[in-house]
This record gives structure tokens, C-alpha cells and sequence, in this order.
């Protein structure tokens, strides 16, 4: 799945850079997200990409210190980043919690809501950019980005970023965007591999809510995909699970 999903991306970037100039990726964490990203470090194709014509942003952070291990942005740079010629200045990290704004996780937010303002296009009527690519990693509870089952971030329907408090996942500060700035993305990509995430997908695209099931809420502009392996579609229900091959 995380090869697959590698070269999808690789060709969605190099087609939007050939369209727009530039092309805008949102990464997430997690097992799934980081294990995209090795597959992409891996990949031969990946010197198709411009590096230097990429931004790069976060769906979430753990609100942890600046290089911690436990940091997405931190993960991200050991499976990839630190191993392509990126333009710092499109690396869109969020703050850590000994940055600017302190232990204060809600500033912090805040603070990554203007920078995602700041890079919106005025065209498009939207306070985040219309980004090309938003993946997402889905957990066992269904939960997206930062967004949990029932927590006040899954609720918000007015701000681009929440600071998350009390989250079922350690740690339990978070930074995260919302499902209208998720929503604002051309494509959302959703990832689940493994058999923990069997549930999770069966749950989210079987109708439910998105309060209870937070990745049923998350769909791109003009395309929502679903990346999964073998043992996360096992659940799925009869109609969407792939004919078997012949
Ligand atoms: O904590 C997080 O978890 C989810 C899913 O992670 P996984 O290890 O179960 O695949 C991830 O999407 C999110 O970005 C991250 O902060």
C-alpha cells in the first residue's frame, strides 16, 4: 500500500507542477503516513519531482518539543525530507511546545491558521490554500489528523486549526486543522493498512457520522481516495470490497 500510494503521489505532484508551477502536499503521521513517505524515499521516480516547487504542511502535530521523536514533523524528516532538496521556506512545520508561543497549544493554532492564511489564493475564497494532495492516516478509532471521535475539534465548523486538549492518543496536546480546512483540499487521501484498521474503515464508510467517525467527514474538493491494503478492507461492507481477481 505504501509503494502504491507512493506512486500515485509522485505522479500527482509532477502532473500539478506541470499545471500550476508548484505543487501543495499536506503530510500526516502515523504508521501509514511515515511508512509513504520511506516508500517514496525509496522510490527511483521520486527525481521526477521538483523539490525546490513543493510545499509542504501538516494535517496535525503532537504539541511535543522542538525534535522530538515523537513529533510527525520529526518523523517526516528521517523517513524523507532530510534526503530531498526542499526550499525550507515551504516547509510549513507546526510549532513545537517549547516554540513562539510556549506550552500555549491554542496560540500555537492560531499561529499556523495565519501562515495557512497568508498562502491562500485570493481566487479561491478560502483561508487555506487549495492544496493539491491532503493525506490523511486513519486510526483505529476512526480518528483523523488530530480529530477524535466526540471531541470539540471534530465539531468546529468556523476555524481552519483547533488546538486539541485531552486526546484518547498520547500525547494528549495537539494541534490539528478541521474538516472545512480538510475539506478545502482538492484531493483527500485516507490510508489505513493493517488489521487495525479494519473497523476504522469499515465504521467510516459504512454511513456513519463524522462526530462519532471522524474520517467519514474527510473528502476532498474534487476527489476522495481511499488507500487500503488487504487487511484494512477486510471489513468492508460486501458492495464496496473489490470484485476478486480472476
Ligand atoms: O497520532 C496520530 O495518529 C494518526 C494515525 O496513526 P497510525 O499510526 O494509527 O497510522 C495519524 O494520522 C496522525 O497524523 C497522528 O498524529
Amino acid at each position: 500500500m505504501a509503494r502504491a500510494a507512493a506512486a500515485r503521489l509522485i505522479t500527482k505532484i509532477v502532473d500539478a507542477q506541470a499545471a500550476r508551477g508548484a505543487a501543495s502536499v499536506v503530510l500526516t503521521g502515523g504508521r501509514n503516513g511515515n511508512g509513504l513517505l520511506a516508500a517514496l524515499a525509496e522510490s527511483p521516480a521520486r527525481d521526477a519531482i521538483d523539490w525546490s516547487r513543493l510545499d509542504l504542511w501538516w494535517g496535525d502535530e503532537r504539541f511535543l518539543p522542538e525534535g522530538d521523536p515523537e513529533r510527525n514533523v520529526t518523523q517526516a524528516h528521517k523517513a524523507l525530507l532530510d534526503s530531498v532538496p526542499l526550499d525550507p521556506a515551504r516547509v510549513h512545520a507546526m510549532a513545537p511546545s517549547d516554540g513562539p508561543h510556549g506550552s500555549d497549544v491554542e496560540a500555537a493554532a492560531e499561529a499556523y491558521a495565519a501562515e495557512l492564511a497568508a498562502a491562500a489564493q485570493p481566487e479561491n475564497h478560502a483561508s487555506v490554500p487549495a492544496f493539491d494532495v491532503l493525506l490523511l492516516g486513519v486510526g483505529p478509532d476512526t480518528h483523523v489528523a488530530s480529530l477524535f471521535p466526540e471531541l470539540p475539534g471534530v465539531r468546529e465548523t468556523e476555524l481552519t486549526v483547533v488546538g486539541v486538549r485531552g486526546a484518547p492518543k498520547p500525547p494528549p496536546n495537539r494541534i490539528s486543522l478541521t474538516l472545512p480546512a480538510i475539506r478545502a483540499a482538492r484531493e483527500v487521501w485516507l490510508l489505513a493498512a493493517g488489521e487495525d484498521k479494519a473497523n476504522a474503515a469499515a465504521i467510516a464508510l459504512s454511513g456513519a457520522g463524522e462526530v462519532q467517525a471522524p474520517a467519514a467527514g474527510a473528502y476532498g474538493r474534487s476527489r476522495t481516495l481511499w488507500l487500503l491494503d488487504a487487511a484494512a478492507a477486510s471489513g468492508l461492507p460486501r458492495e464496496l470490497y473489490p470484485p476478486a481477481s480472476p
